[in-house]
């Protein structure tokens, strides 16, 4: 069955969310049968959890314990690294700075953002990386933050180029057809979701109904504690738990537009009704700005023209930024 067919035939709303055991994928046929199994759920859902991704624990458990203790400094210590005063938004974000909706006046997390940089600085850095890549903020304290952040980030590229392989199968397109198109590389943020038990729940969100901005999203969840909830077509809220040794990946904007929608890019949200904090980590992966985005030919048919103009991938990750940043400035006025 060809793409656009297997997209229409799969127009039922979702009840749960797969998950994909991505631990082998070293033979041509192994990564064949889960292109299969991942085009099913991008298709139908836009969201699935990986299993036996191969980061590990130790790495997991470092990054976690290195933002509960940043996000638990002092708020005039945070603030320090304000990342509306760094480039493209890294740094430190308080409650409310971002706002993920036209209807709400701010989100209620804190964030910490980053994006690529080597563990230990090489010399021919500058050709590794796109042009429009900004220097990191980093704390001076809790100790080792630096290292957890970037070892976590690191694995998370690593996760990230197995996935675009993976991906590319999905649309029987070469698996390297995303190989070298990707050195912008991604941004990762942390979260912290304070507990909401005021009489606002039902209207604050900790991210307000939303999609992501680029081509996939690699979740971490905090253990133990219910909070994302992802919209089928039915507009019910599924609820997306996190489960023991899995993160969640969910298709963003840019893969839905070159897809023409055959993948789905599905609203989601954020809302902390446990009594105790919460985190996440979500890294971004996006292709370099200068990459043109229109639907793929195997996306469309007679049936189902292209929907899209072709994009910069640049234009619009940088419009839908100015979208979320900015949107309190004009509340306010
Ligand atoms: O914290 C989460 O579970 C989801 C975060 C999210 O949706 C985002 O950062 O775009
Ligand atoms: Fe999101």
């Amino acid at each position: 069955m060809s793409l656009v067919e297997t997209a229409a035939s799969m127009n039922s709303a979702f009840d749960s969310i797969p998950i994909v055991n991505i631990g082998c994928a070293s033979t041509p046929e192994e990564r064949a049968t889960l292109a299969r199994q991942i085009r099913d759920a991008c298709v139908k859902v836009g969201f699935f959890y990986i299993s036996d991704h191969g980061i590990p624990q130790e790495t997991i458990d470092a990054v976690f314990s290195a933002m509960k203790a940043y996000f638990s400094l002092p708020l005039e210590t945070k603030m320090k690294l304000y990342h509306r005063e760094g480039a493209n938004y890294r740094g430190y974000a308080p409650l409310s700075d971002a706002n993920f909706s036209a209807e709400s006046r701010g989100d209620m997390f804190e964030g910490f953002v980053i994006g690529w940089e080597e563990p230990v600085p090489k010399e021919d850095d500058d050709k590794k990386v796109d042009t429009t890549a900004v220097p990191n903020l980093w704390p001076s304290e809790p100790a080792g933050f630096r290292e957890a952040f970037l070892n976590y980030y690191h694995a998370t590229v690593g996760l990230r180029n197995t996935l675009f392989c993976l991906f590319a199968l999905a649309l029987d397109l070469p698996e390297t057809y995303f190989g070298d198109i990707h050195r912008n590389l991604p941004t990762m943020r942390s979260h912290y979701y304070p507990p909401q038990t005021g009489p606002e729940e039902d209207y604050i969100m900790g991210i307000n109904a939303h999609s992501d901005f680029e081509c996939f999203t690699i979740l971490w969840q905090e253990p133990g504690i219910q909070a994302l909830q992802v919209l089928n077509s039915d507009k019910q809220w599924i609820n997306a738990p996190p489960i023991p040794g899995t993160l969640v990946i969910n298709i963003g904007d840019l893969l839905a537009r070159w897809t023409n929608d055959v993948f789905k890019s599905t609203v989601h949200r954020v809302i902390n009704k446990s009594s105790v904090p919460r985190y996440s980590i979500a890294t971004f992966v996006g292709v370099d700005y200068h990459v043109e985005v229109k639907p793929l030919p195997s996306c469309v048919s007679p049936e189902s023209p292209p929907k899209y103009e072709p994009i910069f991938a640049g234009d619009h990750v940088r419009k839908r930024l100015g979208e979320t940043y900015h949107r309190n400035a004009t509340l306010a006025k």
